[in-house]
């Protein structure tokens, strides 16, 4: 796996290295070892599929906070998505600082999202289906979120909202 760091400080795109043959190929897309030469946490604790039937359906932008803070491996298995992060620690050089990927079924590329952001992503093709690899179990009480226009982001959305859920858009503004 290639990792490449993003702007925001701990949060890296994951690239799969293909080895190749006639058959196709083979690659790795999680390792606990390598995810620990990195200083990542590469242990997880559940894995989630999250199936969007419509372009333009936006989920987030959501966080979960401690003792129940999540770090999650995101990828696209089928069509495409624009994945959005913020970070949302307040002693990070980053803090409320965005970064946007492309994840599609084809670049394969992961997003590695520490404990501490918050994470949403719009889909940008019908049936589109987003793989969840989340580090520990999940506690609703400890679900939290931010409002995907909220004025305190620089995130741009590409496509017209077309789905998202009632409670996504009732988060209050975001107050340090
Ligand atoms: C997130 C989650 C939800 N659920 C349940 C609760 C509810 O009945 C149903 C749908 O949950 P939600 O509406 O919260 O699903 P969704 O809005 O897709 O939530 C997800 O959004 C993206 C942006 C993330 O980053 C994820 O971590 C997660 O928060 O699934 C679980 O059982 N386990 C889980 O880990």
């Amino acid at each position: 796996m290639r990792f490449e760091e993003t702007p925001l400080a701990g949060a890296y795109r994951v690239w799969p290295e293909p080895l190749s043959d006639e058959r196709g190929f083979f690659a790795r897309t999680a390792c606990t070892d390598e995810f620990a030469a990195h200083g990542l946490v590469g242990q997880f604790a559940q894995s989630s599929v999250s199936f969007n039937a419509r372009r333009g359906t936006v989920r987030g932008m959501h966080y979960s906070v401690e003792p129940h803070a999540e770090t999650k491996l995101v990828r696209c298995t089928g069509g495409a998505i624009h994945d959005v992060l913020v970070d949302l620690r307040p002693d990070s050089p980053s803090y409320l600082k965005s970064f946007a990927a492309t994840l599609t079924q084809d670049n394969r590329c992961a997003l590695y999202i520490p404990a501490g952001f918050a994470h949403g992503f719009q889909a940008l093709t019908d049936a589109a289906e987003v793989l969840y690899m989340i580090d520990r179990t999940y506690v609703p009480g400890s679900a939290r979120g931010l409002r995907w226009n909220d004025p305190a982001l620089d995130v741009a959305w590409p496509e017209p909202v077309t789905v998202i859920a009632d409670r996504d858009l009732a988060y209050p503004d975001w107050t340090a």
